[in-house]
């Protein structure tokens, strides 16, 4: 049995211009896991997840032994992932055995309401680390993290993938995006994954890198609840884009801006630089969703922030907004009782999480 478990994740800025290729963006692991545990099977393979309802789902390899005939919905990160994994074993005559997986899941609760903690990048982590053990593939990090990416973007093509590299990496990184719509012409034209996992050209505008953690700032995040589609937020504000309905421009170039100063704050020790550069944050944001006219920073998230700013610390929405979560960076300084009491006075579900630490470096 291999068991396998990947952290959660939170944007802390950078949201919206990190899906431009070489936008950047800073995110956190968050200490709540998805595991993936995997056994060896005969004749077929099984996925078990509560995400399924009580069936299992069944896969099988067709007549050339590769590809797989599953009976599922099709945008599935896990068959997705399967799938290339198995291209990946072909290309390097690794035999085809079949397995079962089995999925347990922190980050959504008992009832299965997501807190939009990431849960689709943490089982498409764990599912690629998982099978890379199964089949000795020795992937680098960097190469799971990169094969997840790819995994998901035949599921979900906007996806910047910064879920995907807090997931991998853990820890505090500042991440910006390649081009999703080439690696996924890419992976159609019939290259071999070996060639296209090496090919820089392809990855272009990808860049991780590892942050210094805050030292004295504590991370507080609140639910507000009424999770907005991620992937409808985005295509809503890319067509108000293509509408010339907001200057992108300068929304791409107001965004650089403020994850560059958290980012100089954060390599600089220097805690209040970076709570100043959480607020610029959050108003980048904020300004995003008055060009656009959408909820990005619903009430509830504003809610959410105007309480921790007035008790000393800043806040924001984190991720696509619409509800789900916020952040918030507190200094000692400030009235954490009084955050804690503004937010159950107004509905708002403090999650007891702490940052997932750091997993080695980004190249290994
Ligand atoms: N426990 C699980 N087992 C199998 N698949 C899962 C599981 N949890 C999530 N998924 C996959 O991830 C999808 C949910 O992704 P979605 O982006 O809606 O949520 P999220 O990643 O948790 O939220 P956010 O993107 O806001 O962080 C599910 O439809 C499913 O395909
Ligand atoms: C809006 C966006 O930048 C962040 C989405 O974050 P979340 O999955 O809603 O936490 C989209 C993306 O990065 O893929």
């Amino acid at each position: 049995m291999i068991s396998v478990s990947a952290p959660g994740k939170l944007f802390v800025a950078g949201e919206y211009a990190v899906v431009e290729p070489g936008q950047p963006a800073v995110l956190v692991a968050v200490d709540r896991y998805l595991t993936v545990h995997l056994r060896e099977s005969v004749e077929a393979g099984t996925v078990h997840s509560p995400e399924y309802g009580r069936l299992p789902l069944v896969w099988r390899r067709d007549g050339d032994g590769v590809a797989i005939d599953v009976e599922h919905h099709p945008y599935d990160y896990v068959m997705s992932v399967i799938t290339l994994v198995e291209r990946l074993r072909a290309e390097r005559g690794v035999a085809p055995r079949f397995f079962d997986l089995r999925i347990d899941s922190q980050l959504d609760d008992a009832s299965g309401r997501k807190f939009g903690l990431g849960s689709s990048a943490a089982v498409t982590v764990a599912t690629v680390r998982a099978l890379d053990g199964f089949y000795g593939l020795g992937l680098t990090r960097r190469a799971a993290f990169q094969l997840a990416l790819l995994a998901t973007v035949r599921v979900a093509p906007t996806a910047s993938g910064g879920d995907l590299a807090a997931s991998t990496f853990g820890g505090w990184i500042r991440y910006s995006a390649p081009d999703r719509a080439r690696l996924r012409a890419r992976l159609d034209d019939g290259t071999s994954l070996t060639t296209l996992l090496a090919d820089a050209e392809a990855w272009e505008g990808l860049s991780l890198r590892r942050l210094t953690p805050p030292a004295a700032l504590r991370l507080l995040v609140g639910w507000t609840g009424s999770p907005a589609s991620t992937e409808r937020l985005v295509d809503q504000v890319q067509r108000r884009h293509r509408a010339g309905a907001y200057d992108q421009d300068a929304f791409l170039a107001e965004s650089r801006d403020a994850v560059d100063a958290l980012t100089a704050a954060l390599d600089a020790g220097d805690d209040e630089a970076a709570a100043a550069a959480l607020r610029t944050a959050r108003g980048v944001i904020r300004r995003l969703g008055a060009a656009t006219g959408l909820a990005i920073e619903t009430d509830g998230l504003s809610t959410l922030a105007d309480v921790a700013e007035a008790a000393g610390a800043a806040g924001k929405s984190s991720g696509a907004g619409g509800g789900d979560c916020g952040i918030v960076l507190a200094p000692d300084t400030a009235d954490v009782g009084r955050i804690m009491q503004g937010w159950e006075a107004h509905d708002i579900r403090h999650l007891a999480i702490s940052v997932h630490p750091d997993a080695g470096g980004v190249d290994d």
